[in-house]
């Protein structure tokens, strides 16, 4: 219940000290006896309550003004009525009894204040109207740094210069919330003018020191200065980054990250990152707080991300996690691509050592004619030994095909078979090639090079074209077949090896070291077996054979079925002479592979120097492939020597040419053809 009273206060002194204290006083006994609350004020808005003297006071309400006053509570109609009744009556300031009761109010009044003024956190200073400090609270002190005993009874102006109370004083106006640096600090002040019956009698300044604030709200300014860089940085750099909360909850996706994954940023903050990401990583630092870095994830569209998690902690916890995407560049790519392909080259060396050995090694050397036999039987014989070996035949008889069979017959066939052409590596870096060199040997040399020699060891170095070797590396082979040692170029260590040489050459050895251009010791070290092919012309049964080995084999590669040749086309290609031996056949035969239109080479097919030289073969007269015209006792000395080959003795030969075996001794000898 709320009851209301208005009333005009007709007490000759208005609401002063003692009066108001006895207002207070009944107030009390009212709200005692009622349990009600009491309020009084000039209006309705602006209620105090009744009990407290300093409101009442505050009322300032004089003689003669409109006095409002309120009851609140189950009684506010009686207490009202009572409280209406007493304040229109006289007040008795007089009686022993209620001026005691007054000086009770007023001094619990004043401790209470006391209590207030020295407790509160804000400082408080009061000066008459003088400008003559008469209160300094302890918040004041400590904020000011001034004690209170010092400053009590001193002018303001001498003690905070800045204080502006006199000002206050002057003008009658208040002064709210005004900043102002007090001895290093920061405080907000509010200024009023103390009034006493309408009279200035002095100034209140009470303050805050809001130092704290101020730094705080400065650092919240760095902050988010901080805040608004990151954020730039992270919407600019080139690594995709997500921030998941600890529940898996997208908070932040950069703009990278979204293109990366062809996403919508806006569509999937705060949604679960497992919606958007297959890979369940960052579930896994979510649970265990450790980084996982190197996570390798492949999209649809073939683009490979590399992902780094790291959890985010506050205080011991886990609150989430930063996901750091990148896009794997083009180069990595290739270098994922090139181990790929080592890896495979591996596979496939291995294959085809496999392949090597079950092809029992010299089957792949075609051919049945006695001389090739005899050279076979003795280099599968050398495959047993590590003998070093000496292969001689013309270019294309199959010296290296020798060697390799060689190599993959003997023990060392799982270790490394090394190939050098003597003759194509130019003669300033052979050297470094077959011995390798430090890092800085010469001009060029950046890295260290492993030489030949030592990417052999353990098995076969296959020195081809060994004639082309000059002089001065002569020596230093002749040293390592010795010493079976040697120094890489502008290296001190001595590298050892164990390694079998094979050599090889169309050369004549022989006449080179007549010429001084092979040195003697070297050629009977590299000598120790030697092993000779024959040339082609030599072997003309095995043309045949040859031609149909390559036809198999060529016609397979080539992709095109041809597998037969014509009886004349097969009969020019066994009288051909072969100068290029073996190597020359199987181009003639891949090239009629692939200029036939049948299953079959004709004539047709082979080149035209083999079909003329044929035909000029046939010719009686055209005896010389180039068809030059010898002399007449040129062509009598290849007849003879024809028909010996052919027939074997004297009798047989005259018989065939039409004269007595005498004339055929006579002209044999005469030409050289048989030994005295
Ligand atoms: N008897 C053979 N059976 C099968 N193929 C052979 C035979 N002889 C040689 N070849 C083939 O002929 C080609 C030439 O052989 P290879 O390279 O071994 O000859 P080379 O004597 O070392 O020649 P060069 O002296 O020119 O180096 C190779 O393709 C090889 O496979």
């Amino acid at each position: 219940m709320v009851r209301k009273e208005i009333l005009i206060f007709e007490h000759e002194k208005g609401l002063h000290a003692r009066v108001a204290a006895l207002i207070v006083r009944e107030s009390i006994q009212l709200q005692n006896k009622y349990k009600d609350k009491l309020f009084i004020g000039r209006n309705e808005n602006d209620l105090l309550p009744a009990t407290s003297l300093i409101s009442v006071i505050s009322s300032n309400i004089k003689y003669g003004d409109k006095m409002v006053i309120v009851s609140k509570g189950d009684n506010a109609d009686k207490s009202l009525h009572e409280f209406a009744k007493f304040l229109k009556g006289k007040f008795d300031l007089e009686d022993k009894q209620t001026r005691d009761e007054i000086d009770q109010v007023l001094q619990e009044t004043t401790l209470t204040m006391d209590k207030v003024f020295n407790n509160i956190a804000n400082g408080v200073i009061v000066v008459d109207q003088e400008g003559v400090i008469t209160s300094f609270n302890p918040a004041a002190e400590k904020i000011t740094g001034l004690s209170a005993n010092r400053v009590i009874g001193e002018d303001i102006n001498s003690v905070i210069a800045n204080s502006k109370l006199k000002e206050i004083i002057k003008s009658g106006q208040a002064e709210l919330g005004k900043r102002q640096e007090i001895n290093d600090a920061t405080i907000v002040t509010n200024r009023n003018p103390i009034f006493s019956n309408g009279r200035i009698i002095g100034a209140i300044a009470v303050f805050q020191d809001i130092s704290t604030l101020e730094r705080l709200s400065g650092e919240l300014k760095e902050v988010r200065a901080l805040k608004e860089r990151l954020h730039l940085i992270l919407e600019s750099v080139q690594d995709g980054i997500c921030v998941v909360d600890k529940k898996g909850g997208i908070e932040y996706l950069n703009p990278t990250y979204a293109k990366m994954l062809n996403i919508d940023i806006e569509t999937v903050v705060g949604r679960k990152l497992e919606e958007i990401n297959q890979d369940k990583t960052y579930q896994q630092v979510l649970e265990t707080g450790e980084s996982i870095t190197g996570v390798v994830t492949e999209k649809d569209n073939d683009l490979v991300i590399i992902f780094n998690v790291y959890p985010i902690q506050v205080d011991g916890e886990i609150e989430g996690a930063v996901l750091v995407a990148k896009k794997k560049i083009e180069i990595e790519k290739l270098a994922d691509r090139l181990k790929e392909l080592s890896a495979k080259a591996e596979y496939l060396e291995q294959e085809l050592k496999r392949e090597k050995e079950l092809d029992s090694s010299f089957e792949r050397i075609i051919g049945r004619s006695g001389v090739l036999k005899d050279s076979l039987v003795r280099a599968s014989k050398a495959a047993e030994t590590t003998s070093t070996v000496l292969i001689r035949g013309e270019s294309g008889t199959g010296k290296e095909l020798v060697a390799e069979a060689i190599h993959y017959a003997s023990n060392r066939k799982n270790k490394p078979f090394i190939r050098v052409n003597c003759a194509a590596i130019p003669s300033n870096l052979i050297e470094s090639e077959l011995f390798g060199h430090e890092k800085g040997a010469f001009t060029g040399a950046i890295n260290r090079k492993i030489g030949k020699f030592e990417l052999a060891d353990g098995g076969t170095i296959f020195l081809d074209e060994i004639g082309e070797l000059s002089v001065e590396l002569q020596v230093k082979l002749l040293r390592v077949l010795q010493e079976r040692e040697f120094e890489r170029v502008g290296g001190i260590e001595r590298i050892s090896v164990n390694i079998r040489v094979i050599t090889a050459t169309n050369r004549n050895l022989e006449e080179m070291i007549e010429e001084n251009n092979f040195r003697e010791d070297l050629y009977y070290r590299l000598n120790v077996i030697p092993i000779i092919l024959p040339p082609l012309r030599e072997r003309k049964d095995d043309i045949p054979l040859l031609v149909n080995h390559f036809l198999d084999k060529l016609s397979e590669r080539l992709n095109k079925k041809v597998d037969t040749i014509s009886q004349d086309a097969l009969e020019i290609l066994t009288n051909y002479s072969w100068p290029g031996n073996v190597r020359e056949l199987q181009n003639i035969v891949e090239r009629g592979i692939n200029f036939t239109d049948s299953q079959e080479i004709s004539i047709d097919d082979l080149p035209d120097y083999i079909r003329n030289n044929y035909q000029n073969q046939r010719s009686l007269i055209n005896l010389t492939a180039d068809g030059e015209i010898a002399s007449i006792e040129e062509y009598e000395r290849e007849i003879i020597k024809r028909a010996l080959e052919k027939y074997k003795s004297f009798n047989a030969t005259g018989k065939v040419l039409g004269v007595t075996h005498k004339t055929v001794a006579a002209k044999a000898r005469k030409y050289g053809l048989v030994k005295e």
